[in-house]
């Protein structure tokens, strides 16, 4: 019998995308379930990733593993005869690890605080997001992809929130200054495991208005 794989998701959710991203790498086939997090999660949301209670959750051959960023080291190690996402030499192991770590604390958590906060008490925060997308931008330097000449581990990780980058601009009322990310983000858009899964902008920017006004910010 062949590897039974389920994914729990959300559509808009970056975290999400980044699972997508990695099994259609690899080429793996997987029933997709979207969770209604707005509303009401499922029993079996509820009962594979019991801790945190969020997605993604991977559940291959009955068996849960949540975090995106595990999610994406176990598909790499399962399905290790497809392309690799992650880089064989140890330190460019541990240099990708450092980069995906540092995106989501702050980059993601510092854009969160913004799309979430009340957008005239947030300069700090708006000047951090600016300069921690040019050390971002600083990473990729003049390679084509994160990890060199192929699209791997630090590019899946980041692509997905490729198109919250006018989101951050429009609801934070500022400008992110890297345009070596927008160049690298249309060369991944050019494959179709990206092109398939990523948001629209507009999605993105409609849900985070209709999310600031549930949250009471707007
Ligand atoms: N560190 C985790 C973050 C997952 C997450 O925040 N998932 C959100 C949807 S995307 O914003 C989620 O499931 N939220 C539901 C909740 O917070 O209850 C990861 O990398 O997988």
């Amino acid at each position: 019998m062949g590897d039974e794989v389920v994914l729990l998701g959300y559509h808009l959710s970056m975290f999400v995308v980044r699972v997508k991203i990695a099994l259609g790498e690899k080429g793996v086939k997987y029933e997709y379930k979207e969770e209604d997090l707005l509303n009401t999660k499922s029993a079996l949301l509820l009962q594979m990733n019991p801790v945190h209670k969020k997605v993604p959750v991977l559940i291959h051959n009955g068996k849960p593993i949540s975090e995106s960023r595990i999610i994406l080291e176990y598909i790499d190690e399962v399905w290790k005869d497809q392309t690799p996402l992650l880089p064989t030499d140890p330190y460019q192991k541990a240099h990708a690890r450092f980069w995906v770590d540092f995106f989501d604390n702050k980059v993601h958590e510092v854009a969160k605080k913004i799309w979430t906060g009340k957008v005239d008490e947030l300069e700090k925060e708006k000047k951090e997001l600016i300069e921690n997308l040019k050390k971002i931008e600083e990473v990729l330097g003049e390679k084509p992809y994160f990890g060199g000449n192929t699209f791997g581990f630090l590019d899946i990780a980041i692509i997905p929130f490729y198109k919250w980058f006018s989101t951050y601009e429009k609801v934070g009322n500022l400008k992110l200054e890297c345009p070596k990310l927008v160049e690298w983000g249309n060369r991944c858009l050019k494959r179709e495991s990206v092109s398939k899964f990523l948001s629209e902008e507009k999605d993105v920017y409609e849900f985070v208005k209709m999310y600031r006004k549930l949250i009471g910010v707007d």
